[in-house]
């Protein structure tokens, strides 16, 4: 029998190359489709159903991509001349976790993933002299570490929630990186970290970013010790050590990663006209459809495309009364009909006026690339997708601004009430900056090996102090405790260094804006609306956000800031008034905390008691084991 030679598989060329696109793109569109109204069904509506189609259509989006890579393999991609053509193979052919040959190994991933989620959106804190009152994290336990005083009210809400939600996913998490390092290690990374980083195309990624947050500690260091002194006048000297960390609860916030609800404890210069316009949004009557209609009205007189009318239609604004749904805002693209929503538990105040803004910034990027190929309809690296929102409601925010669509009844032109202003802005964008930065850096290290399960928390406490100078206002428990599961980004597994990047290029992104709309001022004042030539300003962000992901980020950051870096130059000029501020109040501080203090800590005081051996303080959800 002759041998049958092989037929030598001529590589198809080109041209097939571009149908191929054609036919993959019509495809990707119909099944991503599918795939998000799956996951919109369900974060709208936690049930088992709901749970089973999400993964069903993600199971489904894995298989497909494993086709379609394998069927991109037989094109000689590597070397065709357009430039397009070749980045659309490289992304279609780059897996990820799809990659995952073991259909079983992918449907227990994706299984953990969803029952991660539900365990994080139902968890509750119940009152430790009434177990039937129970609070959710949205509204009851952010409300309470937004509001309360009181340092143990505010221990019982922290507390009750790392013991509702941490605490029971430190096992499941543990499972789900080993799944998800196996399916990208599949794909030919080293490690899930290594793949989340490559979405940014630069090399030395991680050394800009430490020399950018070096740049930046200074100023933070500053803002800390200044809050530790009002902190101390609040709680006194024994809650609150002037040369140490700060007790983590105390920051007005439940993981102390935005500090804006302790600004009435902070406020520079208190008889100054309030520039928070919360309590005027309540006056006036305001409720979350205002909200969104006005931040739709400032991003089309910023020039960009107003929300389709299917978005009014289906939007969730606010929580609903008879269902679990996921209470994070978030915003989606469903890829088909101009359909683009955003899911909400919004309430009226200030905080959720911003992230209306932020929310709806994720959906005008969707609008304005939604012409590109499936594979570009992307951020051009995700922290530009972060930064839309907030670069808008940086212009939004301003006195003037506030002034002028009537939510700040007085506005003067004064130099206490600019470092008022300041203040506010920097509780929210000067605070976030270290745990921005911590949240990857803990997971990295997680998913290469570095860090693992039995060091979890361990760890995680050294990179929240070590960054952010605050420490737990209790004893961890290292066996049980797992406060990374307490922020939503893990057990949703949705990366995080993105915020970081987005808090440094909003900045540079406003200066061009306001540089480009002619206005004329100091950048912390500028309403980019008010320039002269807004048009111009908000042509050049269109023309940015149009590209979506057809190039590397640095070709879209220069179309519109005329750079090709991230640089803290922005933040640090927006801010320069303040720093100058903040030194002078500081001049008898000690910047830092490195002094090794831990708060004092009542057991009983707390709704705990302790082991017969005096061993330790346990909660009532606690036993003391075999004591
Ligand atoms: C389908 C889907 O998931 N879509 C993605 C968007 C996309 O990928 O297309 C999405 O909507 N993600 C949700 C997430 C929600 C928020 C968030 O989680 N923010 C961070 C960090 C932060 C903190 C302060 C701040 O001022 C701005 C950001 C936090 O709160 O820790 C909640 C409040 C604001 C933004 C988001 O919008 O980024
Ligand atoms: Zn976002």
């Amino acid at each position: 029998v002759l041998f049958s030679v092989p037929t030598h598989c001529q590589k198809k060329n080109e041209s097939e190359g571009v149908i191929f696109l054609e036919e993959y793109d019509t495809r990707a569109k119909e099944l991503q489709n599918r795939a998000v109204i799956a996951g919109w069904n369900y974060q709208t509506n936690l049930t088992e159903e709901n749970a089973k189609k999400q993964v069903e259509l993600n199971l489904e989006v894995a298989k497909f991509a494993k086709e379609v890579a394998t069927d991109a393999a037989e094109y000689d991609w590597e070397n065709f001349s357009n430039a397009t053509v070749k980045r659309l193979f490289g992304m279609i052919t780059t897996l990820g976790t799809a990659a995952l040959e073991d259909e079983e190994k992918l449907e227990e991933l994706n299984n953990l993933l969803s029952e991660m989620e539900e365990i994080y959106s139902t968890g509750k804190a119940c009152e430790y002299d009434n177990p039937e009152t129970c609070l959710d994290l949205n509204p009851g336990l952010e409300d309470c570490m937004a509001e309360s005083t009181d340092y143990d009210r505010l221990l019982f809400c922290w507390e009750g929630w790392r013991d509702a939600a941490g605490r029971r996913l430190g096992d499941l998490y543990s499972k789900f990186v080993d799944l998800s390092n196996e399916a990208v290690v599949a794909d030919g990374w080293s490690d899930t970290g290594e793949y989340w980083r490559s979405w940014y195309e630069t090399a030395d990624f991680q050394q800009q970013l430490e020399n950018i947050y070096q740049e930046l500690q200074p100023l933070y260091q500053n803002l800390h010790a200044y809050v530790r002194r009002k902190l101390i006048n609040t709680y006194g000297a024994e809650m609150v050590n002037a040369e140490g960390p700060i007790p983590a609860h105390l920051l007005g916030n439940m993981w102390a990663q935005t500090w804006g609800n302790i600004y009435n404890l902070v406020i520079p210069f208190p008889n100054k006209p309030s520039i928070d316009v919360t309590d005027e949004m309540v006056r006036q009557g305001y409720d979350a459809l205002r909200m969104f209609n006005l931040s739709d009205q400032f991003f089309r007189e910023m020039g960009q495309i107003p929300m389709p009318d299917s978005f009014w239609d289906r939007t969730m604004f606010v929580r609903p009364d008879d269902r679990d749904v996921v209470c994070h805002a978030s915003a989606w693209d469903f890829y088909l009909d101009n359909d683009v929503r955003i899911k909400m538990c919004t309430k009226v105040n200030q905080e959720d006026l911003v992230t209306v803004h932020h929310e709806m910034g994720h959906i005008e990027y969707f609008l304005q690339y939604a012409h590109q190929p499936i594979p570009f309809r992307e951020g051009a690296n995700p922290g530009f997708h972060e930064a839309v929102g907030d670069l808008l409601a940086l212009s939004v925010s301003t006195p003037a601004h506030l002034n002028k669509i009537g939510l700040l009844p007085e506005l003067v032109d004064d130099p206490e009430v600019d470092i008022n202003f300041l203040m506010q802005m920097a509780l929210e964008k000067i605070a976030f900056l270290p745990f921005g930065y911590l949240i990857d850096q803990w997971r990295w290290r997680v998913f290469d090996g570095s860090i693992t399960p039995d060091k979890y928390n361990e760890e995680w406490w050294k990179l929240r102090t070590q960054y952010q100078g605050i420490v737990p206002p209790v004893p961890r428990n290292p066996d049980k405790d797992f406060d990374a599961g307490s922020k939503y980004h893990v057990p949703a597994n949705t990366p995080y260094i993105r915020y970081f990047v987005s808090f440094v290029i909003q900045f540079q992104f406003h200066e061009a804006m306001c540089n480009l709309s002619g206005f004329a001022g100091a950048l912390h004042k500028c309403d980019a609306s008010a320039g002269p030539m807004k048009e111009t300003a908000g042509s050049k962000l269109a023309e940015m956000l149009r590209m979506g992901k057809s190039q590397p980020w640095p070709e879209a950051f220069e179309v519109l800031t005329g750079r090709r870096d991230m640089s803290a130059s922005a933040i640090l000029q927006y801010f320069a008034p303040l720093i100058d501020w903040l030194e002078k109040q500081n001049e008898n501080e000690t910047l830092g905390w490195n002094n090794g203090w831990t708060p004092p800590y009542d057991c009983e005081g707390t709704g705990g008691f302790m082991c017969l051996d005096g061993s330790r303080c346990v909660r009532p959800a606690d036993r003391c084991d075999g004591i």
